[in-house]
């Protein structure tokens, strides 16, 4: 199998779960004209967030690592109308165009963009937060789990993203330290009896990696 056709599959599967959405494509575009990186999720990825978001209730929703706001988009669009989602990007710029991007959304009235690096904003910020989406710099996926979990009542989901990263996370010795803060993230896991999670490979237009998804299973 290769990667020509899981991008055809997955186009065949967005035709078909996807409605057309000019904000979002607009999201894209405008991202990419301000040159930033297209490593957001996938739209059936996105879409995958929003109904874990739905099905989770959520009314508060951190996110770590912005990019554009693509997938906060997809993220505050689960939200009720007085729902509310934090979102930490470290790059101004990727910043502002998630910015602007949420406004054209229509959504900037529900979502609060925290500029600079996660590792300094987490500490500013109240929980309990219903879901929590982790998508930043990897070597620090520890940390923030750690203070997912601080900012966590039991219930609470937490999503981390890029956890396979082509299947990397079984080599110890790549030298990549994105790969080394994915393995250290799962020896964390499996002696952190307050959480209870699963992770699942997946491929597509994004090429092959994986989700990690736990809940909150104590009272903190
Ligand atoms: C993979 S992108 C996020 C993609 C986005 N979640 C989406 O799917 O649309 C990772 C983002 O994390 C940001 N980032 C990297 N290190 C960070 C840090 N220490 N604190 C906060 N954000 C960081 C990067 O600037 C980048 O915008
Ligand atoms: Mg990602």
């Amino acid at each position: 199998m290769s990667e020509q056709q899981w991008t055809a599959v997955d186009r065949y599967l967005g035709e078909h779960v996807l409605a057309p959405d000019p904000v979002l494509d607009e999201a894209l575009r405008a991202s990419d004209a301000a040159g930033l990186p297209a490593i957001n999720v996938a739209p059936n990825q996105g879409k995958f967030l929003h109904l874990l978001a739905l099905i989770a209730g959520a009314r508060r929703v951190l996110e770590i690592g912005t990019l554009g706001g693509y997938s906060t988009i997809w993220l505050a669009r689960a939200l009720p109308e007085d729902g509310r989602l934090v979102t930490l990007e470290a790059d101004p710029t990727h910043a502002e165009v998630a910015t602007a991007n949420l406004r054209r959304a229509g959504l900037l009235d529900r979502v609060d963009v925290r500029v600079g690096p996660a590792l300094d904003t987490l500490p500013q910020l109240r929980g309990p937060f219903d879901l929590v989406f982790i998508d930043a710099d990897k070597p620090s996926n520890v940390d923030y789990v750690g203070w997912a979990l601080r900012l966590s009542r039991r219930g609470t989901v937490i999503v981390v993203d890029n956890v396979v990263r082509a299947g990397r996370v079984i080599d110890a010795t790549t030298g990549d330290a994105a790969v080394d803060g994915t393995r250290r993230l799962f020896e964390y896991l499996a002696t952190e009896p307050r959480l209870t999670a699963t992770a699942v490979q997946t491929v597509g237009a994004k090429g092959y990696d994986g989700f990690l998804l736990a809940v909150v299973t104590a009272d903190l």
